[in-house]
Parts: structure tokens; C-alpha cells; sequence
């Protein structure tokens, strides 16, 4: 019998990346709310179009969102915070998510282990929520018009929501107030014909959350007697000691991921009801490759011997994969039969509830030998690992002892993240030597020119530790991506990070080497035009691993170990080349931490000394700074020290000072910049702002120990707002060299 399929989501920039396009001429006022709406609702039915034509039955329709349906959630159940009353419809939506002067944005941060960022909740404990569903109801509508009973909505769970939120109050009491909210909601649905919705509840992924079979049982006890039948999503990893539990909930269906964590062993050793629906999300939403016909059908057969009243889905929605491979011309042949975007994973799940998927399996198991023919294979990247000792892995004098062979700086020194304004002066640079109309070398002047003025602007400021600026870089993952031999990198393929900013992701594909320096050229032109210390600003091995494509014939700490040695020489070249400080970001470290507990160890043993392969072989005269955004720390601080670094900036200003104090609490010795500003929000912080920011550094950290920069990269801001908040940061700096201890 064939298998329905189901999508849990799609893609939300459209093919051509419309709405970042779309959004970001609103926020410039070169467009207006109407073409905005209408190129959202374009890219839906584009969507929505390109699933029914794939053959899918069950369509997850109402995730599209203008900046991020966390947010639109809150925003539809009316979790408004006071700061923001008064405000109405788009400005108030996008107040939310990017700020106004004098009311901070929500904070940011990320999507359980992914690279996209959604808006914190805030739920006071007096909250009184007011649901207004009328956009969702009216997505719903316009879905069943086009693709009738294949519609399916997708809601965010209210479990999920509230643990992601920043809340004062009982959960219990919290989940109270919402309930009757999706009752309502449900009822509606109802009202328009719906007779089936997905509740995607990834929260039951995660280990350790309490009370969550109270929470959840009381939720789908009270969803369920609406009538609707119940599609219950979660994805990421497995549901370990929630297993037994969830399966028992009075739901219809349940959606596991069988890409990720051990689904099928817990579905094997405790079984399946029988009058529920199994949905298997066998096709992996989170990486570009295509199934693996062995395996799916191994797996395939394993889940069907425990039940076959399943559905297929893919792993997770597939707004974390690129459109279409097809489009990728460039790529060699062999690689990009292998590929697998989010039109292929389509057709995958699709051939997997053939009848007889076997011919179609048959062609893409001769794909995958011909590409293992084709990758290229390095053997001395695998001497070079296999001889590694520990003492590579060591900077050669501990901190309190290598720290007076560093840099002296005033107290209080202030730098930068790394980036500078990627203008579309630069951005079409890029593209002109793309299209050829310039040359490389007519490029690398122009680029120059860029760091030319990026240092004396810096050097106006008054700034104490300068860098070149990034500006020869799309991306800072993209940039090394292309640089190295084992990486491929894409045209078109572009994944949504936060609001209208989206990354092209290169895919690993072979063993890792440097052919060459990355980036030593620019750090020597931005040397050679200040008598300031320059940073050398280098991507960690780490972050290059979790936002790429990775391999899945290898684990990822060998393709994390390939990635640091090839940092490893060039950290060498920077110093040889005169860098006295090195910066080696590492902002994704935290977030490919597992989502359960019991696996953190093994994955920070591996994240953590691929650090230390790039960073030890630094003299010890040669600072190593690291940087890291959007993340907490408290409960990893250990393996942040195992780092070693000597300088650690982090991002803060969005989270009223929290990874700080995590960080003093744990009692850090090293030194720690606290972004005292929040680059994400298109807004100039005042001098006052920061002073206060800073001196919940001092009132926690000795002064001594402070570095002050902001919080992440200025690549998304524009000039006209880096040169003020810079000049505010610097002056804030000044007062508190003044004047440490008062306010
Ligand atoms: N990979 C990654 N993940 C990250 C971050 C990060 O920096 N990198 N930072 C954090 C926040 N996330 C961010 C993600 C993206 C951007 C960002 O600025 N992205 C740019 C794209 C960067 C890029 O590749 N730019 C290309 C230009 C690509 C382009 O749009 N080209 C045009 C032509 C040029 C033009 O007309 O503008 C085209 O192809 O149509 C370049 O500089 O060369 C964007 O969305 O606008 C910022 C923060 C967390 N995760
Ligand atoms: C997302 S972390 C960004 C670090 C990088 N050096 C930059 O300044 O953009
Ligand atoms: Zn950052």
C-alpha cells in the first residue's frame, strides 16, 4: 500500500531570496507594507505549488513569517511586553524583532541546535495574553484554496513556546492562560474545514526539562477534545526518557526524526501503539545529501516490523536546506548528484512511499559510487592527525605566565568584533568579478582601498586594537569555505539565519587542506597602514564544521580536526607575518552542543581540543582572542576555559549581562570582552548605555580582566550608525579609565 506523505514546512526567502529583498527595501523605506505582504504571499503559493507538484499529499502550510514564526506566535497569543504597547501591526511586529531607539528589541537567539535564530518571548507573570489568529486563519484559507484537503497547519506547540520564553511566572499558570488561547484557535481551524494540524513540539528532544509530561499531557488532553486530529512533530534528536510517555499521548499521530539520536532503537525495544500513526522523518531536513538507499531501507524495513501504519515526512521542516540543487551548474557533475536540496528531498520522500521504490533507489546508489570515486582523498591530512601528541594541543606556557609576554594596553582596551559595513559598494564588487568585469587584481585594490579607510577611521575613533575590516568576505564560514580544497560552495544556496539575513552554507565533501594562506595578504596591507596592533581574524574550527554541510561518511570531529589543522598553519602564517593578536571565532561552539546532557562531554572533548589544534601552536607572546554570540554558557563554562583563550568576547547586551555573570560566577580568570552593544538592532547606543553596561563588568570582574568591544560583527549595520556607536564605545572606555567605580 502507498505511504502518505506530509511536509513539515518549507523554505521561507523564496527561490530568488525575494523577501530579504522585499523586507529590507520596507525597512528602507523604498517600498511600501503592501508589496511587502504581497511578496510573502507570492513565495507561499510558489511554495505551496512546488509541493503539490511534487506529488506530496499532506502540505504544512502557515510557517511562512516576515522575520520569525517564534515571534509570530507570540505576537498572535498577544505576549506583548509592556515596552512595546502602543505600537500596532508591522511596527510593532518589527519593534519587536529589530528594536526602536529606546525600546531594545526581544532577544535573539538560537533555534535549538541550528544556525536560525528566533525572538525570546517575554512573558510577565501578570500577563493577560489576547489571541488575534486572523493572519494565520487567513494563510489557512488561502492554502485550502489551492492545495483544499492537503492543507495542514502547522502550530507551535504552547510547551514548546513557553520553554523557549523568558518567564516570571508558574509555568503552570502560564500554560493556563494560553490553553483556552489554542482551544480558540483549533475551533477556528475547525470553523474553516480543517480536519488535521501538526503540533510541533521539539521541546521534547531536550533532556532534563521539568514536568514537561504534566505540561504536555495536560496540553493534548485539552487539544484533542476539539476533534481535530492531531499530528504531533518533534525533530532534532530522539525522544529518550520521554519516549514511553509521548507515545501515550492522546494524540492521532506522532512525528519522530529517524535522522538524528536513536528513534528507532526506542521504537524497537518499547514498541508503537497501535492506534496511533508513526510519523517517520527519514529524509534529513538539516543536511544536503541525498538518502543513502541502503540505510533508508534498513531503516524503512526495521520501523515496519514494529508498524505500518506509518506516514513520511522529512526530518524537519526544510526551511534549513537550500531550494534546489538542480540550479547548481557549477558544481562538478558527481558532487551535485548527491545533492539534495529541498525540491530532491521532496522527490525523496516520495519514492520512498512507492510501492516499489527500487529502481529509483537502484540509480542513486550508482551516484553515490560514482561521487566516492570522485572525492578527493588526502592521506597526509590523516598522518598529520594520527601523529598529533598532546603537547600540540598546548600552548607552551600556562596564561598567568604568558599574559606579560603580551600585548600592554591601556585598561579597559577597546577593539571590534572583526567586521565592518558590507556595503553594496563591496557586495558589488564581488559580483563584478563574478561576472568578470573586473579583474582579481583590480578587485584586491578595491578591497584595500576598503581597509585603507576602515583604519583610519578606527584609527579617528581612537580604538586600541584595529582589524582589517572582513571585507574581502561574503561570509566568514563562505570565505575559508572557498579558500579550502574539500569544500564546495553553491550559488544559490541560501538558508534563513535570522529576520532577512541568510548564509550559503559550503558543503564538505573530501579530506580538508590549505593550499595556500587565507588571510594573510589583508592583514598585511591593513598593517602596513597603522602603527596600531591589527587582530589577525580567523574562523574556528568548530563553527566552520557546525554552519557547513558536513559529511556524514566520517564523524565530525575528524572533519573538525582536518578544519583546525589547516588553522593551524595559518595562525603560524598570521604570526610569521607579524600578527601579535589572533582572533579565532568560534560563535556556533555552543550551539552544536547535543540537545541531551549525557552527550555534551563527548562532543566538547573533540569541539574543544580542535580549538586548541588551531590556537596552541601561537607563541606566547601572541594574544589568542575567541569570540561567541547568542549563547549561554553556565553550564559548559569548564570546557570555555579548556579553550585557553586568552581574551573571550561574548555577546551580552541583549541578555541584561547574563552570559557575564555566568561567566564571573564560575570565577573565569581569563580576560572577557562584554559586548556592551547590540550590533543587530539598527539603532546608536548613548555613552550613558554603555558606561552602565561596563560597570557591571567592573562590579564583577577586576578591571583587569575587561575588554570593551561590542557584542557580534558590524557587517550588518551601515556606516552611518558604526561610526557614532563606536565613537560612544570609545568615550564610555575613557570615563570608566577616569572613573572606574562610579556610576
Ligand atoms: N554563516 C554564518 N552564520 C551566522 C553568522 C555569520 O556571520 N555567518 N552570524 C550570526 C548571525 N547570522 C548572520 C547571517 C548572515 C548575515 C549576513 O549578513 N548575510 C548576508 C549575505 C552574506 C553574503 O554572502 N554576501 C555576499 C553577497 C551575496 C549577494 O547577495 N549577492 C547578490 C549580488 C550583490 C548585490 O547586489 O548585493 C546576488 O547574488 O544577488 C557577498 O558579500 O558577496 C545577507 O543576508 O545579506 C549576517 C548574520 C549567526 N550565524
Ligand atoms: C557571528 S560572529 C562574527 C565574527 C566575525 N569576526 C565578525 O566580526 O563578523
Ligand atoms: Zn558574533
Amino acid at each position: 500500500m502507498t505511504i502518505q506523505t506530509m511536509t513539515l514546512g518549507y523554505a521561507r526567502m523564496g527561490k530568488r531570496r525575494e523577501l530579504k529583498k522585499a523586507l529590507e527595501a520596507f525597512w528602507n523605506d523604498a517600498s511600501d507594507a503592501e508589496s511587502l505582504l504581497k511578496t510573502s504571499r507570492d513565495i507561499d503559493v510558489e511554495n505551496w505549488k512546488t509541493q503539490l507538484d511534487g506529488g506530496i499529499d499532506c502540505i504544512g502550510v502557515g510557517d511562512r513569517t516576515l522575520y520569525d514564526s517564534v515571534l509570530d506566535w507570540t505576537v498572535r497569543l498577544g505576549l506583548i511586553p509592556p515596552r512595546f504597547r502602543g505600537l500596532q501591526g508591522l511596527e510593532l511586529y518589527f519593534a519587536m524583532a529589530r528594536g526602536q531607539t529606546g525600546i531594545p528589541a526581544l532577544e535573539m537567539t538560537k533555534w535549538f541546535d541550528t544556525n536560525y535564530h528566533y525572538l525570546v518571548p517575554e512573558i510577565k507573570a501578570d500577563a493577560e495574553p489576547q489571541a488575534n489568529f486572523s493572519d494565520f486563519l487567513e494563510i489557512v484559507r488561502q492554502s485550502r484554496s489551492l492545495l483544499g484537503e492537503r492543507a495542514v497547519p502547522i502550530v507551535l506547540s504552547p510547551v514548546t513556546l513557553l520553554h523557549l520564553s523568558r518567564r516570571k511566572g508558574k509555568f503552570e499558570d502560564d500554560l493556563a492562560k494560553l490553553l483556552p488561547l489554542y482551544v480558540d484557535l483549533l475551533e477556528q481551524l475547525k470553523d474553516l474545514g480543517i480536519t488535521q494540524v501538526q503540533l510541533h513540539d521539539p521541546i521534547g528532544v531536550k533532556s532534563g526539562v521539568p514536568d514537561l509530561q504534566t505540561a504536555m499531557t495536560e496540553t493534548y488532553s485539552r487539544l484533542t477534545e476539539v476533534g481535530l486530529r492531531i499530528h504531533l512533530v518533534s525533530y532534532f534528536d530522539d525522544l529518550g526518557e520521554n519516549y514511553g510517555w509521548v507515545t501515550q499521548l492522546p494524540v492521532a499521530a506522532i512525528g519522530l526524526d529517524f535522522t538524528r539520536g536513536r528513534n528507532l532503537e526506542l521504537l524497537q525495544t518499547q514498541g508503537f501503539p497501535a492506534d496511533k500513526q508513526l510519523g517517520v522523518g527519514m529524509v534529513d531536513a538539516r543536511n544536503v545529501w541525498k538518502i543513502r538507499p541502503s540505510s533508508v531501507r534498513a531503516t524503512l524495513e526495521a520501523i515496519r516490523t514494529v508498524t505500518t501504519n506509518i506516514y513520511l515526512h522529512p526530518s524537519a521542516s526544510l526551511q534549513f536546506v537550500p531550494h534546489d540543487a538542480t540550479q547548481e551548474t557549477k558544481l562538478p557533475e558527481p558532487l551535485r548528484q548527491v545533492l539534495s536540496f529541498a525540491r530532491q528531498k521532496l522527490e525523496e520522500v516520495v519514492l520512498l512511499s512507492a510501492d516499489d521504490p527500487e529502481t529509483a533507489l537502484a540509480q542513486i546508489q550508482r551516484q553515490w559510487q560514482a561521487f566516492e570515486q570522485f572525492a578527493p582523498a588526502t592521506p597526509r591530512v590523516h598522518e598529520r592527525l594520527r601523529d598529533l601528541t598532546v603537547s600540540d594541543l598546548e600552548r607552551s606556557l600556562p596564561y598567568q605566565q604568558r599574559r606579560s609576554h603580551q600585548p600592554q594596553l591601556p585598561a579597559f582596551p577597546t577593539t571590534t568584533i572583526g567586521s565592518f559595513p558590507q556595503t553594496p559598494e563591496v557586495r558589488k564588487l564581488r559580483l563584478q568579478l563574478k561576472r568578470g568585469e573586473i579583474t582579481q587584481s583590480e578587485y584586491e585594490q578595491r578591497i584595500d582601498a576598503e581597509i585603507a579607510q576602515c583604519i583610519e577611521l578606527q584609527e579617528q575613533v581612537g580604538l586600541d586594537v584595529l582589524v582589517h575590516g572582513e571585507f574581502e568576505r561574503t561570509d566568514m564560514v563562505e570565505f575559508f569555505g572557498q579558500k579550502l580544497s574539500g569544500f564546495a560552495f553553491t550559488q544559490h544556496g541560501w538558508v534563513q539565519s535570522y529576520g532577512s539575513r541568510c548564509v550559503r552554507p559550503p558543503i564538505i565533501y573530501g579530506d580538508i587542506t590549505r593550499t595556500e594562506p587565507m588571510t594573510v595578504r589583508e592583514f598585511e596591507v591593513a598593517r602596513s597602514l597603522t602603527s596600531k596592533i591589527v587582530k589577525g581574524m580567523l574562523t574556528g574550527p568548530v563553527t566552520m564544521l557546525n554552519w557547513s554541510f558536513p559529511r556524514t561518511d566520517i564523524p565530525r570531529r575528524e572533519q573538525a580536526m582536518q578544519i583546525a589543522l589547516a588553522l593551524r598553519d595559518e595562525v603560524a602564517d598570521l604570526e610569521a607575518a607579524g600578527a601579535q593578536i589572533i582572533q579565532i571565532d568560534e560563535p556556533a561552539l555552543r550551539e552544536g552542543l547535543p540537545l541531551k546532557s549525557e552527550r555534551w562531554n563527548e562532543y566538547l572533548s573533540w569541539a574543544v581540543d580542535a580549538f586548541r589544534l588551531a590556537a596552541a601552536i601561537a607563541k606566547p607572546e601572541t594574544q589568542i582572542h575567541t569570540h561567541m554570540c547568542y549563547c549561554e554558557f553556565g553550564d559548559i563554562i569548564h570546557q570555555i576555559e579548556r579553550l585557553d583563550a586568552d581574551v573571550l568576547s561574548i555577546e551580552n547586551s541583549r541578555s541584561n549581562n547574563e552570559t557575564l555573570f555566568e561567566i564571573t560566577g564560575a570565577g573565569y580568570k581569563h580576560q572577557v570582552g562584554n559586548g556592551i552593544y547590540d550590533v543587530h538592532a539598527p539603532i546608536v547606543p548613548s555613552v550613558e548605555q554603555m558606561v552602565q553596561q561596563l560597570q557591571t563588568g567592573v562590579a564583577n570582574l577586576p578591571t583587569e580582566q575587561i575588554w570593551v568591544n561590542p557584542d557580534c560583527g558590524l557587517k550588518t549595520r551601515r556606516w552611518q550608525e558604526v561610526i557614532p556607536a563606536l565613537k560612544n564605545m570609545v568615550e564610555a572606555a575613557k570615563i570608566l579609565r577616569e572613573k572606574p567605580d562610579e556610576s
